[in-house]
């Protein structure tokens, strides 16, 4: 019989001066088969590196960043581990789970859900903040030593990660986040679901109000946001991210890059200053 702890090597890619990794395990907090990437640098050999944890946004899985962002080099030169869990629970089939690219699977936003039957394994926030560094750590030649990153779906859980777990991670970025979920369609279509009606249980697990309410510290956010990006206006509403920065003094680096849409081109043309902003509050740069 399989043991619940162990981790299967589903394929290792030599890349970089590094090996990318892919593994599944078994979630107790997901209560799923979970499939993930690592990326480790050689220099793990010599020393545990700190680890760049990046959540990828709807339609996503484990595989779009290192496949698409050209990010390895940069993380191998600088000793920097990154690891990219699913963006969802799978092997479920809940009613209307597969049915739309914005909802249910590849779309678990990051939250612990309340609602049935979601709350059985869409457990996305439990997972990424404390499952899953400590099954890297344990298996994995890395430090305690954590950033976070993430876009769109991902940077909204980026965002509300490092927000609301002061001291847990050294450095937050985002590209493209979705700042105020309350208030946009993709949010408000997964939050109802899997959070109920009471929108007093949204504010938790958005940006904006987090923000607003976080008295404990003020990590400073590095965002990347295009201007021609399609989803800006209706879904993403950087401004009300800033309003809300503003209004506290919370440290916000917003930078609208002109032209540039919401793919992966745009991530890979600005992932090397965020890799580096990372590497410096960790300490290896
Ligand atoms: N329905 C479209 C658009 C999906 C899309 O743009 N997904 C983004 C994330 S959107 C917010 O979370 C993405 O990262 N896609 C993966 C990629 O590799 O580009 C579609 O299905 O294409």
């Amino acid at each position: 019989m399989e043991q619940d702890i162990a981790i299967e090597l589903l394929s290792q890619t030599r890349v970089s001066n590094g090996w990318l990794k892919r593994i599944s395990h078994h979630s107790t907090t997901t209560k799923s088969r979970m499939t993930l990437a690592i990326y480790l640098p050689d220099t793990a050999n010599d020393k545990p590196l700190p680890v760049l944890y990046w959540l990828s946004g709807l339609t996503c899985n484990d595989e779009n960043f290192c496949q698409k962002a050209g990010a390895l080099k940069l993380a191998s030169e600088l000793g920097l581990a990154i690891v990219c869990p699913d963006t969802s629970p799978r092997g479920t089939d809940y009613p209307g789970e597969h049915d739309s690219w914005d909802f249910g699977s590849a779309a678990g936003f990051y939250l612990n859900a309340t609602q049935a039957p979601w709350s059985e394994t869409y457990q996305m926030y439990d997972y990424v903040v404390t499952e899953l560094p400590s099954l890297i750590e344990q298996n994995f030649p890395v430090s305690d030593l954590k950033s976070i990153s993430g876009h769109s779906m991902g940077g909204h859980g980026a965002l509300i990660c490092a927000l609301k777990n002061p001291g847990h991670y050294r450095s937050v970025s985002a590209f493209s986040p979705v700042t105020n979920p309350s208030q946009c369609p993709w949010g408000e279509k997964a939050f109802s679901h899997y959070l109920g009606s009471n929108k007093q249980a949204w504010e938790a697990y958005d940006a904006c109000e987090l923000i607003r309410t976080s008295l404990t510290e003020r990590l400073p956010l590095l965002i990347d946001q295009g201007s021609a990006d399609s989803f800006l206006d209706v879904q993403l509403k950087p401004d009300n991210l800033k309003q809300a920065c503003e209004a506290v003094n919370h440290p916000l680096t917003l930078r609208v890059q002109p032209e540039y849409d919401h793919s992966y081109y745009f991530i890979s043309t600005f992932i090397d200053d965020h890799l580096k902003h990372h590497a410096t509050a960790l300490g290896i740069l």
